[in-house]
C-alpha cells in the first residue's frame, strides 16, 4: 500500500447491499461488531430496483382488472382497460424513480457505514475498492478495506446471456430493461420458459405487446409441478402469447430498430425487442476470488451456518444469490439472517457474548436460528403469473427421487365456496404432497388468483412437520378459499 492509500478497518465487512446484504449486515451489528457495507450500485441491490417490486408493480393491474370482471356488479364498472401510463408511473414509485437515498438513510440509522465501490479480495479478509466514476460519494481510488473479524459475500446474480450468435450485438433486454422500460415494444420475443419468461409475458401482454416465448424444452416452469405449468400455458394462450416449445434461438440480427431471430426449426421471427430470461449466474465473476483459491464465476458454497466451505481459517460467509442455494429475495433474507446471527454470536464480545451466544451458536442443530435448515425443506415460491403458481417444499416427483412414499392430493379450488364467492368461474387446483410412512406435508403447491396467499400456512405445515391428524384441528374460515385445507385433509382420508 502507498502512502495515498486509505485503508479502512472493520470488523465485518459485507460485500452487497441488497436485500440480502441488508439483513447480514444489520444482524451481525446488533451484537455490538463494527459492520461497513459496500455497494457497487444501488443500495436495495437488484430486488427493490429490478426485480421482485417493479416486475409485481407491472403485474398487479392486469391481476386486478381480472379480479374485478368476474364479478358482477363490478364488472360493469370496468370500462377500459389496462392504464399503461399509470401503471409504469407506479412502478417508478415502487423503485424510488431508482434513487437508494431511503435505504442509504435506513443504513446510516441502523449505525451501519456505506461505501460505494467495487470490492475485490486481495487476499483473506482484505479487499481493495475501486470507485464507480458515476458515484459522487464513492470512496477514493485505492482504498483497501480489511476485515478484523469476518467477510460476508451478498454480491448476488447476473443474468446470462446464451452465446447465440449475434445475440449479445442485438441489445437484448434481460430482466433489468424489462422491468424499468418507459416504452412498451409493439411485439417482444421472450426467450425461456422459468418464472422471469412467463411474468414477463403475461405483464408485457397486459400492456399491449404481442408476445411470443421460445421455450427450448417442452413446458413451462420446469422447477414447479407440471399441472401448474400447464394452468400457466393454457392461460397464457388464452391472453394471446404465441408460444413455441422445442425452439431454440440460433441466430439474432438487428437492423433500423427491430430484431429478427432465426430459429432451431427453421424460420424466423422479427420484434421490436428481445427478452432473454435464460437464468442467472452468481456474483462471483469479478470478485477477485481467485485471491483464496476459489473460481471465479462458480456459486460460493456455503454450510447451513453460511461460513463459505472451501476457504480456511473461518472468516468468509455468504449468502443470498451468489450461494447458488436460494433464487429469491424472501429465501436469500433468511439466509442472511442466519449468516447475521452467526457472525454476532462468534464474534461479537458485547451483549451477545454475554448471554452466551457463542456456545450456543457452537453446539447449534438443524432448526436453531443459527442454521439455515428450511433451505433444505421449505423453500416457498410464488410465480406471479396469471393464475399465479405457489408452491413450497418438494414436488410429487422430488418426494419420489427422494426416496419417500408419497401420494399426491389435489383438489379443484373452483368447488371451495370461498372462491365462489371470490370470483364467478374461479379456476385453481390445490395439492398436498403427503409423506404416508410420517403422516406429514413435505410440498404443496397452489394455483388460482391470489394463490400467493394461500402458501404460508402449507410453509407452517411443513416447517412445523405438523400430523396431518393434528392439522385436522386446524379449522379454516367459511367461505374463505383457505377452507381448501379442509377438503385436502377429507380427500386425504380424514
Ligand atoms: C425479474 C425478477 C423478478 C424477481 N421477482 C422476485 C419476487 O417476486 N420475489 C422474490 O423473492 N424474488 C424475486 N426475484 C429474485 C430476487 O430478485 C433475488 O433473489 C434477490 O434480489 C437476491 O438478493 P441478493 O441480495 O442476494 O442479490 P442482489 O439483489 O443482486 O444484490 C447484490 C448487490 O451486490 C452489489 N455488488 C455485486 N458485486 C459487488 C462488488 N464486487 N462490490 C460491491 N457491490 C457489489 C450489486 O450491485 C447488488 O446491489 C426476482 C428476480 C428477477 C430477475
Ligand atoms: N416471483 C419470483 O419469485 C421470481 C420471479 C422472477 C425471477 N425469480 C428468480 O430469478 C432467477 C432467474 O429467473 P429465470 O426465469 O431467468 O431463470 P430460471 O432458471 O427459472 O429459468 C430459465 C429458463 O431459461 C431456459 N434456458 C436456459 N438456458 C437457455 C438457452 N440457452 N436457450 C433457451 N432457453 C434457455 C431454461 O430452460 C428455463 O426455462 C431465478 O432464481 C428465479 O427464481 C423469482
Amino acid at each position: 500500500m502507498n502512502a495515498e492509500q486509505q485503508a479502512l478497518e472493520y470488523d465485518v465487512v459485507v460485500v452487497g447491499a441488497g436485500a440480502v446484504g441488508e439483513n447480514v449486515a444489520d444482524r451481525a451489528g446488533r451484537g455490538g461488531l463494527s459492520v461497513v457495507i459496500v455497494e457497487d450500485e444501488l443500495v436495495g441491490g437488484e430486488c427493490s430496483y429490478w426485480a421482485c417490486m417493479p416486475s409485481k408493480a407491472l403485474l398487479r393491474p392486469g391481476a386486478v382488472l381480472a379480479g374485478a370482471r368476474a364479478v358482477p356488479g363490478a364488472s360493469e364498472a370496468v370500462t377500459g382497460g389496462i392504464d399503461t401510463a399509470a401503471t409504469l408511473a407506479r412502478r417508478d414509485r415502487f423503485t424510488s424513480d431508482w434513487d437508494d437515498a431511503g435505504q442509504a438513510r435506513w443504513l446510516e440509522k441502523t449505525g451501519i457505514d456505506l461505501v460505494r465501490g467495487r470490492a475485490r479480495f486481495t487476499g483473506p479478509r482484505e479487499l481493495s475498492l475501486e470507485p464507480d466514476d458515476a458515484t459522487l460519494d464513492a470512496a477514493p481510488a485505492g482504498t483497501v478495506l480489511r476485515a478484523r473479524r469476518a467477510v460476508v459475500v451478498a454480491t448476488g446474480s447476473v443474468p446470462v446471456i446464451p452465446p447465440v450468435p449475434g445475440l449479445a450485438e442485438c441489445e437484448p433486454w434481460t430482466s433489468r430493461e424489462a422491468t424499468s422500460a418507459e416504452t412498451v415494444p409493439a411485439s417482444l420475443v421472450v426467450i425461456g420458459g422459468g418464472v422471469v419468461a412467463c411474468e414477463m409475458a403475461v405483464a408485457y401482454t397486459d400492456l399491449g405487446a404481442a408476445v411470443t416465448m421460445l421455450v427450448r424444452g417442452d413446458r413451462l416452469l420446469d422447477r414447479m409441478e407440471p399441472f401448474a405449468a400447464q394452468e400457466v400455458e393454457e392461460s397464457l394462450m388464452e391472453l394471446g402469447v404465441d408460444i413455441r416449445f422445442g425452439v431454440e434461438a440460433v441466430r439474432a440480427a438487428r437492423q433500423d430498430g427491430r430484431t429478427t431471430v432465426e430459429l432451431s426449426q427453421g424460420g424466423s421471427i422479427v420484434a421490436d425487442q428481445v427478452l432473454v430470461a435464460t437464468g442467472r449466474r452468481p456474483g462471483t465473476g469479478d470478485l477477485g476470488v481467485e485471491a483464496l483459491g476459489l473460481e471465479p464465476g462458480r456459486p460460493l458454497a456455503v454450510d447451513d451456518a453460511m461460513q463459505v466451505t472451501g476457504v480456511e481459517g473461518g472468516w468468509l460467509f455468504a449468502a443470498g444469490d451468489v450461494t447458488g442455494r436460494t433464487g429469491t429475495t424472501h429465501q436469500g433474507k433468511y439466509d442472511a439472517r442466519v449468516a447475521g446471527d452467526v457472525v454476532a454470536a462468534r464474534f461479537s464480545d458485547g451483549p451477545a457474548a454475554a448471554e452466551g451466544a457463542a456456545a450456543e451458536e457452537r453446539a447449534a442443530a438443524p432448526w436453531s436460528r443459527y442454521r439455515a435448515t428450511a433451505d433444505h425443506a421449505a423453500v416457498p415460491q410464488v410465480a406471479f403469473t396469471r393464475p399465479e403458481v405457489s408452491a413450497v417444499g418438494l414436488t410429487e416427483q422430488e418426494a419420489r427421487a427422494a426416496g419417500m412414499a408419497v401420494r399426491a392430493v389435489r383438489y379443484d379450488l373452483g368447488n371451495v365456496a370461498g372462491a365462489s364467492v371470490a370470483a364467478d368461474g374461479y379456476r385453481g387446483t390445490a395439492q398436498l404432497v403427503v409423506d404416508d410412512a410420517r403422516g406429514v406435508v413435505v410440498g404443496a403447491t397452489f394455483t388460482g388468483p391470489d394463490a400467493a396467499e394461500l402458501l404460508h400456512a402449507a410453509t407452517i405445515a411443513i416447517v412445523s412437520e405438523a400430523p396431518l391428524d393434528r392439522l385436522w384441528h386446524a379449522v379454516p374460515a367459511y367461505p374463505t378459499v383457505s377452507e381448501v385445507w379442509l377438503r385436502l385433509l377429507e380427500t386425504a382420508g380424514l
